[in-house]
């Protein structure tokens, strides 16, 4: 017996497809009936008040949508970073659905982060706290460094910092996690007409607080200059906004020992939407090793007091005057040009 769908039926399917579509799908999908319109324009305004889809301390909005009618930008979101085997296709993860947020629509934490977190096989190092709640013995963290807050410096323009990790006994709660938790600071994304999304602050941050983490796709270089090259592209051409950054951590002699290449394009966290200046921004960039851990991850820190309203930015390498796509850092000492990595 054939059986035909009925109205109720019919947006039932809708609320459990549409939230699973790119916006070029979800607008086509709104022109075909007024019903579909209705339920595209609630998923379209839930997606606009947090891109990171329940899963940070605050929501984070996008802001200034009228400038060309995106009211957000389309990404696969994951607070931690990933190997790209465990990307899953965008589609695949709803997002602006009626339900709850939950982390399925995030890539899951525990099974992505294996290589950053997972104990290194045959590695004693590692502290043996039970509860850094109190504060250790003498009211201080024993975890933490002596000259507490402050960076090992690692080479030109990248700090180095430890923290506690897989190899060590203490809980979440321990203060030398201060990078394992997320975003804690509330923030805004931005739409700028020439330089499109920024981050900026929604809140006074101190000089020296965690902001965020660079979470995305670890990739080999190799993977990274392959897709470096089909970037470049297509940013030329205007149709993409690339987030591929890459890192080098050095010996204290300057020479690079480790490139770190992630890229937050398709698959990342709201660190994604920060934008460039030339004369450094307000944000340091340092690589977090926890103990026991295999990679390093990268955090960014208020290099100084940030006030409520400010774009948070940070220098994304040497710019050169005559290559690059332009910049509009708008800062003194701006060159006029993005710098654009060498692969
Ligand atoms: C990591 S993304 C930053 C977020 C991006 N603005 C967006 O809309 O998604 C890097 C891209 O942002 C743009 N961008 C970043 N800083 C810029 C600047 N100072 N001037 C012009 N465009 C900038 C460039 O298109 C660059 O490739």
């Amino acid at each position: 017996m054939k059986k035909t769908l009925d109205e109720s039926g019919l947006l039932r399917v809708a609320e459990l497809v549409l939230p699973r579509l790119p916006p070029s799908d979800l607008a086509a999908a709104a022109s075909s009936c007024k019903a579909f319109g209705r339920e595209v324009a609630s998923i379209s305004s839930r997606r606009a008040s947090d891109a990171s889809r329940g899963v940070e301390s605050h929501p984070i909005p996008f802001f200034n949508p009228t400038l060309d009618g995106q009211p957000y930008s389309f990404f696969l979101y994951t607070r931690l970073p990933v190997l790209p085997s465990s990307s899953m296709p965008l589609s695949a993860r709803p997002w602006g659905g009626v339900d709850q947020p939950d982390k399925s629509r995030t890539l899951d934490d525990a099974s992505s982060m294996s290589a950053f977190a997972s104990p290194i096989a045959g590695s004693e190092s590692g502290c043996g706290c039970k509860d850094c709640s109190f504060g250790g013995e003498l009211g201080i963290c024993p975890c933490l460094s002596p000259e507490e807050g402050a960076f090992l410096a690692s080479g030109p323009g990248m700090e180095l910092m430890l923290e506690c990790g897989a190899n060590c006994s203490c809980g979440d709660e321990c203060l030398n996690r201060s990078t394992q938790r997320g975003v804690s600071v509330k923030l805004r994304i931005v739409k700028d007409e020439k330089k499109g999304w920024g981050l900026h602050a929604a809140q006074f941050i101190a000089r020296g607080q965690f902001v965020c983490e660079y979470a995305g796709e670890f990739l080999t270089t190799e993977e990274a200059r392959r897709r470096q090259r089909t970037y470049d592209e297509l940013a030329s051409a205007g149709k993409l906004s690339p987030a591929l950054l890459v890192v080098r951590e050095h010996l204290p002699s300057g020479k690079a020992c480790l490139r770190v290449n992630i890229d937050a394009t398709k698959v990342g966290n709201i660190a994604r939407f920060i934008n460039h200046s030339c004369d450094g921004g307000n944000l340091l960039t340092v690589l977090v090793r926890s103990n026991g851990s295999l990679l390093p991850r990268l955090c960014f820190f208020a290099m100084k007091d940030i006030l409520d309203g400010e774009e948070l930015a940070f220098s994304y390498g040497v710019s050169d005057h005559r290559r690059g796509l332009p910049c509009y850092c708008g800062s003194p000492s701006c060159v006029g040009r993005l710098p654009s990595e060498e692969t």
